[in-house]
């Protein structure tokens, strides 16, 4: 399978904050959810794919190609989308087409005027009045106006209000039908990626944690419940993390044969959600430093 994004031990180092060792691949044809807590490292992994920031070492790949040596081809092939204003704030989006256009040699009008009649936006209206809601629904028409392969978004869900929600979320589905179109997209409403993610990616502190399928997540993860009775220092191995109280312990696992050895039925196990293991994946790290 072909991948469109992909990091090798990239390392990126501020002041308090390091991306670590980072690799992952994003495959061609499908969803990818970029989820993690604030402040993990999304937006800079983000800004490292789009080369609006440069790793301290390791290589960033896009279509196999790099941005030393071929910037250009890549952006011409890639759509970014997010709801802050990238335009100029005093146009109109008809003066904005006619700003953008020559910039992209896939540039097609009649896509540019079927995305602005579906979404109905506004041509002649200057874009500092827009909404975030219009502000995403204009960033990705230029997107998809220039045909782009790959579209990354960083947050694209964030602040809008459930119906736009569900529509955008309906929008990319409908895009992805034809196989060709890569999304990779960060976000930190799980309950977004239900809709539509094939694949997760998740990271915490600079880590890449995993990058799975997202069926996959709930075969390989447990929660597991019992009674504190069942806890010592070598069954608590067994866990990600554990919230203990007065009335029994929770806890995740990614060993769910070995629970099951050694537990048997004296724990109930449960599917975790997204939101679940987010939580005890930070939880973990926080109990193992
Ligand atoms: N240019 C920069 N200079 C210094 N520190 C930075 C810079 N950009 C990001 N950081 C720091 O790197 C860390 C990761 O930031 P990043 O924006 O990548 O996180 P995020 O996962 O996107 O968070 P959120 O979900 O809250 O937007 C933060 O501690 C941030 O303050």
């Amino acid at each position: 399978m072909e991948n469109v994004i992909e990091l090798q031990h990239v390392h990126k180092s501020f002041d308090g904050f390091q991306l670590k060792d980072f690799s992952m691949t994003v495959k061609k044809g499908f969803v990818t959810g970029f989820i993690g807590g604030n402040g993990v490292g999304k937006s800079t992994t983000i800004k490292l794919i789009m080369n609006l920031l440069q790793p301290d070492s390791g290589t960033v790949s896009l279509f196999g190609l790099n941005y030393k040596d071929h910037e250009k081809e890549i952006k011409q092939r890639i759509g970014f989308v997010f709801d802050e204003n990238i335009f100029y704030e005093n146009v109109t989006l008809a003066e904005m087409k006619r700003i953008i256009k020559p910039s992209y040699s896939n540039w097609d009008d009649n896509l540019f005027d079927y995305y602005v009649q579906t979404f109905e936006l506004p041509l002649t209206k200057k874009i500092k009045t827009f909404s975030k809601g219009m502000m995403m629904k204009a960033s990705l028409t230029v997107a998809l106006s220039h045909q782009a392969e790959l579209i990354i978004m960083d947050e694209p869900t964030s602040g809008l209000d459930p119906i736009f929600r569900r529509e955008l979320l309906d929008i990319l589905h409908d895009l992805m039908q034809d196989g060709e179109k890569t999304i990779f997209f960060s976000t930190h409403i799980t309950t977004d990626l239900d809709r539509i993610a094939d694949y997760i990616t998740f990271i915490h502190n600079g880590e890449h944690i995993f990058t799975k399928e997202f069926y996959r997540i709930e075969e390989d993860y447990a929660i597991v419940k019992g009674g504190m009775e069942l806890l010592d220092a070598d069954t608590e191995r067994e866990f990600i993390a554990i919230r203990k109280s007065a009335h029994g312990f929770v806890a995740l696992t990614d060993r769910k044969a070995r629970v099951r050895t050694i537990f048997g039925d004296m724990v109930l196990t449960e599917k975790p959600t997204l939101e679940d293991i987010m939580f005890y994946t930070k939880k973990g790290a926080e109990q193992h430093v």
